[in-house]
């Protein structure tokens, strides 16, 4: 990863950004233990910003299935686009199918591919919805996750224990009292 700084002659690396941050906040870089902390710094935040690659597998829905499908637990970690700290936690995916089925690791695998990278938990969980409805075809989907921030829980507000939930509704799930009810019922019996 190359960063361009127009107050340098030349691009300096990620590593050598990182660097020279850490030796700002006063961090000493020339010890056993510390010297390839700026290398481990950039591959782990290259890490948390590099969704895997997959194919999103999907089914025709030949028996004519017509229920709600649903997901407890999917891992979300992500990167709080304000302080560049991770916020983690779970996330419920459930969805109305239509015509196909999706293959359901491909559930946590989008949920992984919109959470890699800054982010704020308002717009991975409506990314995650939209994408899910347009690429299924799906009568709805519904998306809801409860993460906690390290930007509130270690510093600034310091509130452990604080989690925040987020929803996004699609389709069915947002236009019928019923289906939406049935997806919140099933969102919070999953809660762990
Ligand atoms: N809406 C939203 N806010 C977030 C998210 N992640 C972090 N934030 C908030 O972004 C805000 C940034 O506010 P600032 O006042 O600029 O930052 P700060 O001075 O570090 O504020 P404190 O965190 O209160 O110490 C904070 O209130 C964070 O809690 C997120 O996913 N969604
Ligand atoms: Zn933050």
């Amino acid at each position: 990863m190359k960063l361009a700084n127009p107050a340098y002659s030349r691009t300096l690396s990620a590593e050598e950004h990182a660097a020279g941050l850490l030796a700002a906040l006063g961090v000493d870089l020339d010890t056993e233990s510390t010297r390839r902390t700026p290398e481990r710094m950039v591959h782990a935040l290259q890490e948390l910003m590099t969704p895997r690659a997959f194919n999103l597998t999907t089914f025709p829905n030949l028996e004519g299935y017509t229920e709600l499908v649903a997901q407890h637990g999917i891992p979300v970690v992500s990167l709080c686009e304000h302080h560049a700290l991770p916020f983690t936690g779970q996330a419920v995916v459930a969805y109305l199918p239509d015509e196909r089925i999706v293959g359901l690791s491909k559930l946590a695998r989008v949920v992984e591919m919109f959470a890699s990278g800054p982010q704020v938990q308002e717009r991975l969980t409506k990314q995650i919805a939209s994408y899910l409805h347009d690429q299924l075809k799906a009568r709805g989907v519904g998306v809801m996750i409860r993460a906690e921030h390290m930007c509130m829980t270690l510093r600034g507000a310091q509130a452990p224990g604080t989690i925040t939930l987020t929803t996004s509704l699609t389709g069915e799930f947002r236009d019928d009292a019923r289906s939406r009810q049935e997806f919140f019922a099933i969102a919070h019996e999953g809660r762990r």
